[in-house]
């Protein structure tokens, strides 16, 4: 039998982001294709300068100038994005597109309380009475697990250890109920035993509520435990995407089998993938062929010269010249 169709709330279409700089323009990001489903978790993974963070941004229309998308398209629940007037993107982000930071701090202001935060962004999105607005507010974050939620309401962030803080900011990216929620690195700022809680609570709201997430994470470990599907980056491109579970079991690209190589032991907490030889190139020094080649084990004359298109393999995608068969 086949799988039912669904169509995907994200639809990201050969995404291309450049910055223009004295010294040339750089692509930060080139040809990214990538989709979510109503209710799916699709982790991003990658080391540090992969792309990750400027595919959320993109997507979010806050790409900081002279960054900009130079080609692509970005649909939100069948309606194109990328091309919206900055007031239009405004609206769209908050009440269909909310976002997690790294950073609980950095979606906080610490002169309000948080009740006063959750009431403000429920009332500019949903159509609700003051006292609807703190209805729900207390319900949010009942919901994101704060105890004494009433009492709760009228305290100011600094009064909030950190993984209950993000808790608060989870609660505020759910506020308008979006389709879509982007978290960046959501769990990387917080303790060890902190950071399952948070993205099983993530795992629970988006099951509850069929709301997709985009999880960024440099931590291969924490897409293990939470997302549905991974896309792998390196240098501003995509490697490899399919469900967890297969690329787990059986990674089809070299790179993606380097960082599995790097999940850490159950609560060990590691800050940089450092597992594979090398570092990535820097963007205005990509290497001919595909760009992992000079760090990769099993690389021939053929992927020093031609760089590998993503290809369908399995249940995903995959851009390694192993997959085509043939001599290297
Ligand atoms: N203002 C800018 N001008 C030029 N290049 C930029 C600018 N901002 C980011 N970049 C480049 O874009 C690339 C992608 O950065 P991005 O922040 O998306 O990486 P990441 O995969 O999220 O890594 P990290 O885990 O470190 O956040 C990096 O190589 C970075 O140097």
């Amino acid at each position: 039998m086949s799988e039912p169709v669904t169509s995907p709330v994200l639809d990201v279409r050969g995404l291309c982001v450049e910055f223009p700089g004295r010294h040339g323009t750089v692509a930060a990001l080139s040809d990214v294709s990538l989709s979510i489903r109503p209710g799916e978790i699709l982790g991003v993974v990658g080391e540090s300068g992969a792309g990750k963070s400027m595919t959320g941004l993109a997507v979010q229309g806050l790409l900081e100038p002279p960054g900009r998308i130079s080609g692509g398209e970005v649909w939100l629940s069948g309606r194109r994005i990328d091309q919206l007037s900055d007031k239009d993107m405004q609206s769209v982000r908050g009440r269909q597109i909310g976002a997690i930071f790294q950073d609980p701090l950095t979606s906080l202001n610490p002169l309000f309380t948080v009740g006063a935060q959750l009431v403000e962004t429920i009332r500019l999105h949903l159509k609700l009475s003051k006292q609807g607005a703190k209805d729900r507010a207390i319900h949010l974050l009942k919901e994101v697990g704060i105890p004494a939620p009433e009492a709760r309401f009228d305290h100011y962030p600094h009064q909030f250890s950190g993984g209950m803080r993000q808790r608060v900011v989870i609660a505020l990216a759910l506020a308008a109920e979006p389709k879509l929620i982007i978290a960046d690195e959501p769990t990387t700022a917080l303790d060890v035993s902190i950071q399952a809680q948070i993205t099983s609570l993530l795992r629970r709201l988006c099951d509850d509520h069929g709301t997709s997430v985009m999880l960024v994470t440099h931590d291969m470990g924490v897409i293990a435990e939470t997302a549905d599907r991974v896309a792998v980056m390196y240098a501003g491109r995509l490697v490899e995407i399919g469900p967890v579970e297969e690329v787990l079991r059986n990674a089809r690209h070299p790179y993606t089998r380097g960082l599995m190589g790097s999940i850490p032991a159950l609560g060990r907490r590691v800050e940089r993938l450092n597992q594979i030889d090398g570092s990535m190139p820097r963007l205005n020094a990509i290497p001919r062929g595909c760009a992992f080649n000079p760090r990769c084990p099993e690389a021939g004359r053929r992927c020093r010269e031609d760089r590998p298109e993503p290809t369908p393999v399995g249940h995903g995608v995959s851009a390694c010249w192993l997959n085509a068969g043939g001599v290297l």
